[in-house]
């Protein structure tokens, strides 16, 4: 189990305040996504979680800062699927995601029978066994995203913050993966997701984050912060929530007038 505990973060980059006075905690058993506009702080948000940007204010892990953590050990306790990610080593799909198991490795140790154990989990989990052979660069970018989102899951971390794990997805894989990330969440994992699809994050996801101009501006369960008021203050658009049973789909009408 692991947990995120934010006090007051800023993050400053270049000479732009990115993020400004951010407070929340994220729990174990749970999947949080992250929302809002283009350019509104989200990846900087989960790099700030990671230690990855500089940062003002408090980031914790566990009771713990995250800035004074050996990165090894961060890497274990949260497994970390950046955005779009590019590969530039022709490294093939198998070995590609044994990369995972990289920080429980020291640095003299080779790949144990428990490593490959968690990089076959993996591989099945993300539904690309079939492309073990493959070489990573060659890969479509729906085919690499699930590589990548392999690589994140062979950690068999207590946690996973997950940039847009959707993006060149098509519709099928869109919900395994959300299906994946929110058994995930179920078996106790502390999950967060960054996501532009208001639906999928309705659907599936247990609170929301909506983030506009570097500041949380609504934090709670779905319904609640994808609001049409909300929308409307933060992307500009006229948008419903259609409910179907438990089963919510945001409609987009257009932009607002
Ligand atoms: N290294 C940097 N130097 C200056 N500004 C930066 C830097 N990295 C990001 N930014 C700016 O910080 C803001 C937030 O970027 P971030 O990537 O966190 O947004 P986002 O909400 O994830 O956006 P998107 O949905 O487009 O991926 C943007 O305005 C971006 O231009």
């Amino acid at each position: 189990m692991v947990s995120i505990r934010i006090e007051g973060l800023g993050v400053t980059l270049g000479r732009r305040a990115v993020l400004r006075d951010v407070t929340a905690s994220f729990a174990p058993a749970t999947l949080t996504g992250i929302v809002g506009p283009n350019g509104a702080g989200k990846s900087t948000l989960a790099r700030a979680m990671l230690a990855l940007v500089p940062t003002t204010g408090r980031v914790r892990v566990d009771d713990r800062d995250v800035a004074t953590m050996p990165r090894a050990e961060l890497a274990r306790r949260i497994a970390y699927l950046p955005q779009g990610q590019t590969l530039h080593w022709p490294l093939s799909v198998e070995r590609l995601v044994g990369l995972g198991r990289l920080p429980h490795l020291g640095p003299m140790s080779r790949v144990a029978e428990g490593d490959a154990a968690a990089i076959q989990r993996a591989m099945v989990r993300a539904d690309v066994t079939a492309l073990r052979d493959r070489i990573a660069t060659e890969l479509s970018g729906g085919e690499r995203a699930r590589v990548l989102l392999a690589r994140s899951l062979a950690v068999e971390a207590p946690g996973l913050i997950a940039d847009e794990p959707l993006a060149s997805l098509d519709p099928g894989h869109q919900i395994d993966v959300m299906d994946l990330l929110r058994a995930e969440a179920r078996g106790g994992a502390l999950v967060i997701a960054v996501l532009h699809d208001l639906t999928m994050a309705a659907r599936y996801c247990d609170r929301l984050l909506l983030v506009d101009r570097g500041t949380v501006v609504a934090d709670g369960a779905p319904a609640d912060v994808l609001a049409p008021a909300n929308l409307r203050a933060v992307y500009g658009i006229d948008a419903r929530i259609d409910l179907d049973g438990d089963w919510p789909s945001i409609v987009t009408l257009g932009r607002a007038r």
